[in-house]
C-alpha cells in the first residue's frame, strides 16, 4: 500500500496487534492496537490501572496475553520467553529499581552484557584468548555507557548505597550494555525531583538521537511526555483511547474528558 506521496509507509519496529490479557475477571488490555516506529520515541500515558505495565510485561515476555500478537521486526513474540526475547534486542527498566544492590554500578553493566556473552566457564579456559578477546569487548560498550550517562565518578559504588537518582540512571546504563534496538521503560522519572528528571530526559533523548535506539516509555510527568515523545498512545481500563502526536492527543476530546482534563489540564501542566 502506498500513501500519498506515493512511497511506502514505514515499516513498524513493533507492532501491538489486537492485545488482550486477563487476570481472572480483570480485563488488564483489551483488543490494543498500535505501532511504534523505528527511531521514535513513543510514551503510554493512562491513569493508574490502566494496563501500561501490562502491557510493557507482554511486550518482554513476562505476561503472556490471551489474544493478539506482538510483532518485533515482522516476528510475533507472544509466547517467547523474556531471555528470549532480551537477545532479539527489547531491553527494559522496571518501576521498582531491579539492579544488585550489592554489587558495583561496573558489576551491574558487565551483568547487562550477559545476553551477548558467548564464551562460558568450560569453553572460556580452553579457548582463554577468545574469552579475554570477548571479555574486552564487553568492557567496551560498558565504558560508552558510562561516559553517555555521565556516571564515571560512581562507577566502582556499591549500587545500594547510592541516591535513588542515580540508581534510576544505573538501571537506565544497565539495559544500555545490552545495545538494545528497542528499549522499554517503566516510569524512569518517579521520584525524582526537577533536576533529576531535567537530566534523566537528556539522557533518554541522547540514546534516541545518538545510539538510535527506539524508546517506549511509561511516564506521569506530562510535561516530560510531550516535551519528548514523537508519538503518545493513551489508555484507560485496558483500552486505547488515542495514539499520536503530542498535539493531537493534547487536543483528542475523549482523552481530554477521560484523563487529561481530570487529572492534568487542570494543573496546566502543558
Ligand atoms: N499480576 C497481576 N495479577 C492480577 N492483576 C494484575 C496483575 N498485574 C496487573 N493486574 C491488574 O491489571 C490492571 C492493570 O494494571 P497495570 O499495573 O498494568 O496498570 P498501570 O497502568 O501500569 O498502573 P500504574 O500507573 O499504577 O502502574 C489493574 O487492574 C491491575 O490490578
Amino acid at each position: 500500500m502506498l500513501n500519498s506521496n506515493g512511497a511506502a509507509p514505514p515499516t513498524p519496529l513493533l507492532e501491538i496487534d489486537g492485545v488482550s490479557l486477563d487476570f481472572g475477571g480483570v480485563r488488564a488490555l483489551s483488543n490494543v492496537h498500535f505501532n511504534v516506529y523505528s527511531g521514535t520515541i513513543q510514551a503510554i500515558i493512562g491513569p493508574n490501572g490502566a494496563g501500561k505495565t501490562s502491557l510493557l510485561n507482554c511486550i518482554s515476555g513476562l505476561y503472556r496475553p490471551q489474544h493478539g500478537a506482538i510483532r518485533f521486526e515482522g516476528r510475533n513474540i507472544v509466547g517467547m520467553a523474556p531471555h528470549h526475547i532480551a537477545r532479539l534486542g527489547i531491553a527494559r527498566s522496571f518501576q521498582n529499581i531491579e539492579l544488585f544492590r550489592h554489587m558495583t554500578v561496573l558489576d551491574n553493566l558487565m551483568l547487562g552484557r550477559h545476553i551477548h556473552m558467548r564464551s562460558g566457564v568450560l569453553s572460556g579456559g580452553v579457548y582463554w584468548g577468545r574469552a579475554q578477546r570477548e571479555e574486552i569487548a564487553h568492557r567496551e560498550i560498558v565504558e560508552q555507557v558510562i561516559d553517555l550517562l555521565e556516571i564515571q565518578s560512581i562507577r566502582k559504588k556499591v549500587v545500594g548505597a547510592l541516591p535513588y537518582g542515580l540508581q534510576k540512571r544505573v538501571e537506565l546504563g544497565r539495559a544500555l550494555a545490552m545495545s538494545p534496538r528497542l528499549l522499554l521503560l517503566d516510569e524512569p522519572m518517579a521520584g525524582m525531583n526537577s533536576e533529576e528528571k531535567e537530566d534523566m530526559a537528556r539522557f533518554i533523548l541522547d540514546v534516541n538521537e545518538e545510539w538510535g535506539a527506539t524508546i517506549v516509555l511509561i511516564e506521569h510527568d506530562m510535561g516530560v511526555v510531550m516535551d519528548i515523545s514523537d508519538c503518545v498512545a493513551v489508555l484507560e481500563f485496558g483500552l486505547l483511547l488515542a495514539n499520536g502526536s503530542p498535539d493531537e492527543v493534547r487536543s483528542d476530546p475523549k482523552v481530554i474528558d477521560a484523563y487529561l482534563g481530570r487529572e492534568h489540564a487542570v494543573r496546566q501542566e502543558w
